[in-house]
C-alpha cells in the first residue's frame, strides 16, 4: 500500500518511522510520502489560507496549493489508477473498524490534513472525478486539524494489512473486530498484590477458557457499549 499525506505540519508524521509502521515501511509493505502543502506556494509568505466567502470567523485553506499538490501525486507514475482521498473532518463519516478494514484493502490512500476552518470545498468536488473522496471523522469532538486523526487512522488501517502484525490470529479477538469489546487479559504472576488471575485461565481447559472470555466480552459490552449489541 502507498500512503500519501498532505499537511502544513510534516513534522507531525516523523512518528511513522517508529513502531509497527516503521517495520512495515522497512519491509516495503507500506510506502509513505509526506507532502508539505507550502512547498507548492509561490508567494513570499508561502500562503495557504484566506478569508471565507460569506464572512465568518477564521480562515479557509485556499484551493490552489491543494490542486497543485494533488495533481503532482496523481502524476506520479507510482500512484494508483484511482486513489482514495481521505479528508479528515468533524463533518465526515465515522471512522470505525469496518472502515479501517475497507481502507486496508486499497492500493493507495491520500490523507488531506486540513487546518484553520477547513479546505475549500471545491478541492473535494474537483478531485471526485479522479479519486474516491471520503470525508471521515475520528469521533464526535473537535480537533484543530486533520493530522492527529490521520495518524490514528493510518495506525488502525496499517495494522490490518496482511503481514503487518506477526500473529494474524491476534487481530480476530480484538475489541470491535467481532462487534464486541475484548475480554480482560492477565499474565504472570498468578497473584499480584493479593489479586488473583481468574482460576479458569489457569485450568488448561480451552473450551471453558473460550466460553469465559466470550462471556466477559458480552458483560463488558453490555456495561460499557450497549450500542454495539445487536437489537
Ligand atoms: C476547529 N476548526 C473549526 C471547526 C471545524 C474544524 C476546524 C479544525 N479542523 C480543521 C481541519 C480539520 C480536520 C479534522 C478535524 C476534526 N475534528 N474532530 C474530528 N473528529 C476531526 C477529524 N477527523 C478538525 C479540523
Amino acid at each position: 500500500m502507498r500512503i500519501d499525506i498532505v499537511t502544513i505540519f510534516p513534522e507531525f508524521f516523523a512518528t511513522l518511522d517508529v513502531s509497527l509502521l516503521g517495520k512495515a515501511r522497512q519491509s516495503g509493505l507500506i510506502q509513505t510520502h509526506v507532502h508539505d502543502l507550502r512547498d507548492v506556494t509561490t508567494d513570499k509568505h508561502r500562503t495557504v489560507d484566506d478569508t471565507p466567502y460569506g464572512g465568518g470567523a477564521g480562515m479557509v485553506m485556499k484551493p490552489e496549493p491543494w490542486g497543485d499538490t494533488l495533481d503532482a501525486i496523481l502524476a506520479d507514475p507510482e500512484s494508483s489508477q484511482r486513489p482514495v482521498l481521505i479528508v479528515p473532518s468533524p463533518a465526515g463519516e465515522p471512522f470505525t473498524q469496518a472502515v479501517a478494514k475497507e481502507f486496508s484493502r486499497e492500493e493507495q490512500l491520500i490523507f488531506a490534513c486540513g487546518r484553520y476552518e477547513g479546505i475549500d470545498q471545491r478541492v473535494s468536488d474537483h478531485f471526485a472525478t479522479r479519486m474516491t473522496v471520503r470525508p471521515i471523522s475520528l469521533g464526535d469532538y473537535v480537533l484543530n486539524g486533520g493530522e492527529v486523526a490521520s495518524l490514528a487512522m493510518i495506525e488502525a488501517i496499517g495494522r490490518l494489512i496482511p503481514g503487518m502484525v506477526g500473529n494474524p490470529d491476534s487481530l480476530v479477538e480484538e475489541s470491535h473486530e467481532d462487534g464486541l469489546l475484548e475480554y480482560p487479559s492477565y499474565t504472570k504472576p498468578a497473584v499480584w498484590r493479593d489479586l488473583e488471575v481468574p482460576e479458569v485461565l489457569l485450568s488448561g481447559n480451552h473450551a471453558a477458557i473460550a466460553a469465559w472470555r466470550h462471556e466477559q466480552q458480552l458483560e463488558r459490552t453490555k456495561l460499557i457499549r450497549p450500542d454495539l449489541l445487536p437489537e
